[in-house]
């Protein structure tokens, strides 16, 4: 079967898509949980905490409705027989004296009756929509929530490895199937229990023999929907990763669309993005032929039982006797038999559904679990960094980034005393923002210590630490949202006055209030409005304004030209005078004044001391000064 059903399901989408898909490593995301038994089960037993009773009050209204929906047809075959068959009229748990012993009576009784429960079975049926909609919705938020809060706790090696796009996808298409799943699943899970369970309760009631002949599909009917249980899960584990892939690919080319153009990529990038749609087209198509056959092949059988009930019960109402079976039945039976048997069919389609959501919830939670699986963030450290000297000590340190070998710091050996400014210079690659990396605690050294006022850097809670060293990157990113945001980002309570110094010791001001909108103008997506030097400007008054102890300058002002970045360094002396300062530069201009000069050259330091020293000992650092400066061909 399964071959000639793996032809036909490749037989839509290109083989070159289903070749990449059969090819695919199981991405890191999914890998990382895959020894998990039940992910679903554990994600919603953490994500649901505090909400559980709901599911209990949902479940307990659903069977209550569903026992009672189910009931009618029951009371209805005992009325037929009573009124036309001159049958006794008893009703489990109704006493006798209740029941008219007349037809018409009879019949004004049975339609209360039956209105009754239709009113409690519409109450409860409204309680437990309501309680497993209310334990949907607040688990949901939980597991959103919790999956964000994770991920961006998640250490910095983490984002170095996985695209941006398939973790996304985590926080939106897997959060979205987990929501899909639990706001129908639970409920609809439930009834279709309930309503075969009910209607089992009602045949046996009715007649128990021909119950177990009807019954007699029932594991078979099991087996199948297992099978095709087992094909859903596999299928959607591979949608859920294509989806991952897609959208990471589809997140870089949008964020470089400058590059693409620029080398007139868009043709080839649509042609990578049609391969990698493809493979998910393959993949969905596949999981969805699952879906396909799943239903009509149990309402196949279902529709089976139901015949040979047929046959079998008209044949004994007939004849008065079937084959073995003892005792009569009558019309006013056989016609809620078939009733009952006919309604296994819908809820045996529901459990179809109900499993095929579980499988690619399923999927979802995998995916979800595996991201707090993955490369779980080392403890924090206990020791609260308040208010720090600033002294800043490398101790031997060697590096390499998780999952490489390539040694990318050697035994650096550095001592920085507090308010120094440093200057970090050296080819590209040679380590210094590796070097800076290790100081905010973003990974750890292989050998040696950082330390900042003494205390290890591992020992520190990262939030502290962090706190403590305001860092600007070369592309700084600016959030959305106006510049005033941005630069008050750290610093709820800041003044307008306040976000104006800033921006003036930054060198911001001046362009900020060339602005239409001035400092309310919004920056955009990714503030793609402003200039690389004006970004820098605002992620510099966006640290002043912090105020940290200690400050990281990472190319900070690169992208500015040269007269600014001398009114930019102006204003900044006397920021940084007194604060433990680095500053990383290619542009040897900028570090001149640095009260140390730090040269490295392949993740070792080769030369320390003042611009004037290391000029004065005509080695590297000398070199590269006269490249800068003209005096020799680089
Ligand atoms: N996340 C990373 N994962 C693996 N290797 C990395 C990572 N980041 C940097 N590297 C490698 O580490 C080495 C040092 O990089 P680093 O960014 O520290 O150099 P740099 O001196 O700051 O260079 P530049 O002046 O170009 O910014 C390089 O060989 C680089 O390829």
């Amino acid at each position: 079967m399964s071959d000639s059903e793996g032809e036909g399901e490749r037989s839509e989408p290109s083989e070159d898509a289903s070749d990449e898909i059969e090819g695919r490593e199981r991405g890191r995301i999914a890998a990382a949980a895959e020894d998990e038994r039940w992910p679903l089960l554990s994600l919603l037993r953490d994500g649901g905490r505090g909400d559980l009773r709901w599911v209990g009050l949902g479940g307990i209204s659903s069977v209550g409705a569903q026992f009672i929906s189910n009931l009618d047809m029951f009371i209805i075959g005992l009325a037929f027989d009573a009124m036309f068959n001159d049958r006794a009229y008893a009703l489990p748990l109704v006493p006798t004296g209740w029941i008219p012993s007349e037809p018409t009576p009879q019949l004004g009784f049975t339609v209360a009756l039956l209105f009754g429960l239709k009113l409690v079975d519409m109450s409860l049926g409204i309680l437990a929509e309501y309680s497993f909609f209310l334990f949907a919705q607040r688990t949901l938020h939980r597991v959103r929530v919790d999956a964000f809060d994770t991920v961006q706790r998640l250490d910095m090696g983490f984002f170095d490895t996985q695209q941006t796009g398939e973790v996304m996808s985590v926080l939106n298409n897997d959060v979205n199937s987990l929501e899909r799943f639990l706001e129908v699943a639970p409920n609809l899970g439930v009834v279709s229990v309930s309503m075969i369970a009910s209607s089992l309760v009602y045949m046996a009631l009715l007649n128990w023999h021909l119950a177990l002949i009807s019954l007699a599909v029932a594991p078979v009917l099991i087996a199948v929907n297992h099978w095709y249980g087992a094909r859903h899960e596999a299928r959607n584990d591979d949608v859920r990763e294509e989806t991952g892939v897609l959208n990471a690919l589809l997140e870089t080319n949008v964020s470089g669309i400058q590059t693409v153009k620029a080398f007139g990529g868009e043709g080839h990038e649509t042609d990578r993005v049609e391969r990698q749609s493809a493979a998910h087209r393959t993949a969905s198509w596949r999981a969805n032929l699952v879906g396909v056959r799943h239903q009509p092949s149990l309402r196949m059988l279902a529709g089976a039982a139901f015949v040979a009930t047929l046959f079998v019960g008209t044949e004994w109402a007939i004849n008065g006797r079937f084959w073995f079976l003892p005792g009569t039945i009558t019309a006013g039976e056989l016609v809620p038999f078939m009733y009952y048997t006919q309604s296994l069919v819908l809820p045996v389609r529901f459990a179809a559904w109900v499993t095929g959501l579980y499988k690619g919830a399923n999927s979802s939670a995998k995916r979800i679990l595996g991201v707090q699986r993955i490369e779980p963030p080392r403890d924090d450290g206990r020791t609260e960094l308040q208010t720090p000297e600033g002294r800043v000590e490398y101790d031997d340190v060697s590096f390499s980034y998780p999952g490489t070998d390539e040694r990318v710091l050697r035994d650096v050996a550095l001592d920085v005393e507090p308010g120094e400014t440093v200057g970090l210079v050296g080819e590209t690659g040679a380590g210094k923002s590796t070097l800076l990396k290790l100081l905010q605690a973003y990974y750890d050294p292989d050998e040696g210590t950082v330390r900042v006022d003494g205390h290890d850097v591992r020992d520190l809670s990262r939030a502290s630490l962090r706190r403590s060293i305001g860092y600007v990157a070369q592309d700084p990113f600016l959030f959305t949202g106006t510049i005033r945001e941005n630069i008050a980002y750290a610093v709820d309570s800041a003044t307008d006055a306040d976000i104006e110094a800033a921006a003036r010791a930054a060198g911001a001001h001046e362009f900020i209030s060339d602005l239409e909108a001035g400092y309310d103008a919004e920056v955009g997506e990714r503030g793609v409005m402003l200039s690389g030097g004006q970004r820098q400007r605002i992620a510099i008054a966006r640290v002043l304004l912090a105020d940290p102890p200690m400050l990281v300058f990472d190319e900070a002002t690169s992208h500015v030209d040269n007269r600014t970045e001398v009114l930019i360094q102006r204003s900044l002396e006397e920021v940084t005078a007194e604060r433990t300062t680095f500053v990383v530069a290619h542009r040897l201009s900028t570090v001149r004044n640095a009260d140390r000069i730090v040269v490295m050259d392949d993740g070792q330091i080769v030369e320390q001391g003042t611009h004037d020293d290391l000029l004065a000992r005509d080695g590297k650092y000398a070199d590269l000064w006269k490249v800068q400066v003209g005096a020799v061909d680089s």
